[in-house]
């Protein structure tokens, strides 16, 4: 679990996060958004035990991120919005370098670039130099980098910026892979539709204030669905509300309804012929997906 509590920063004359918190739980990849300048970087900043705020406590597990900066850094991966790479280094160079610098055996650093690399597609990179290579495996350099040493937690700022669509899928998969590894992701991106494929849970900052915390996946025993009728029919809500399997989230123009159903899909099915012998006359029936693109315009516009 990571916990940040009450959290204050300030820059010169300008208060860049105030009273922020917040709980991640271990194996969620959440994502941090909000609007240019709402203090997304600084945050990532404070957590990674880089920037020293004015207040408030940050845990990651039982470390306390202000009093155990280094044992943090053990702990975290960070990829900064400008990251840097060693030029007059190749990939093997640069890797070998922070995995010594992490505190990895000299012994231990072949087989923990091999592995890395592996997880990452860029085993076929390691005798070139970062200036002979792409954006997008220049970004894969930089988050080998930053997990050589299997943090627990990985912070990401704007990981997918400047990387074409194809790219960016492939980021999404690895992220995939290293929450299946156990780790614990926050990504801050403004390209909301991709975070959409891998996000548990999304974080919205503003103006340095959290406003909103928004569980993303669906629970495991509960599903909703979007039904849509070829036309309307009169108290669709009544009806629906009549069936006791169903939960009636939202009805609209008495032609199209949210429900809440079981996740087991035999009770789905008999939910469906219920609303069939019922007469509707059903023309769509399959689970809402939340979008989180419009989740997130809601709660910006929503807020003053
Ligand atoms: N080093 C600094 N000195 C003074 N003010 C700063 C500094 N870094 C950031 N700020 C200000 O703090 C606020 C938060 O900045 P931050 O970079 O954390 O936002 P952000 O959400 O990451 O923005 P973006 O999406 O544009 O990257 C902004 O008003 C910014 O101008």
């Amino acid at each position: 679990m990571i916990t940040v509590d009450k959290l204050i920063f300030e820059y010169p004359g300008l208060r860049a996060l105030d009273d922020v918190s917040f709980r991640i739980n271990q194996g969620s990849i959440t994502a941090l958004v909000g609007p240019n300048g709402a203090g997304k970087t600084t945050l990532l900043r404070c957590m990674a035990a880089l920037d020293r705020p004015v207040s408030g406590t940050i845990a990651i597990g039982d470390i306390d991120v202000l009093e155990q900066p280094r044992e943090c850094h053990r702990v975290i991966g960070y990829l900064s919005d400008f990251f840097g790479l060693y030029q007059r280094l190749t990939v093997r160079q640069c890797l070998h370098f922070v995995a010594r610098a992490q505190g990895i055996a000299d012994s231990e650093c072949p087989a923990a670039i091999h592995a890395v690399c592996r997880r990452l597609h860029i085993e076929d990179r390691l005798e070139m130099r970062p200036g002979e290579l792409s954006r997008g495996l220049r970004q894969r350099v930089a988050i080998a980098q930053a997990i050589i040493h299997k943090p627990s937690l990985v912070l990401l700022d704007e990981p997918a910026s400047g990387l074409d669509p194809e790219a960016r899928h492939e980021l999404a998969e690895l992220f995939l892979d290293l929450q299946r590894q156990g780790m614990t992701l926050l990504v801050s991106s403004h390209i909301l539709a991709e975070l959409e494929a891998y996000c548990t849970d999304m974080l919205v900052l503003r103006k340095g204030r959290l406003v909103e915390q928004v569980a993303v996946k669906q629970t495991q025993q509960h599903q909703s669905f979007k039904l849509l009728l070829a036309q309307a029919v009169p108290n669709l809500a009544d009806i629906l509300t009549r069936l006791p399997e169903i939960e009636l989230l939202k009805a609209e123009h008495d032609r199209v309804a949210v429900i809440q159903l079981s996740a087991d899909t035999q009770e789905q099915h008999a939910v469906l012929k219920a609303l069939l012998e019922l007469n509707l006359p059903v023309c769509e029936f399959a689970p809402a997906t939340r979008n989180l693109q419009d989740a997130y315009l809601q709660t910006i516009r929503q807020r003053p």
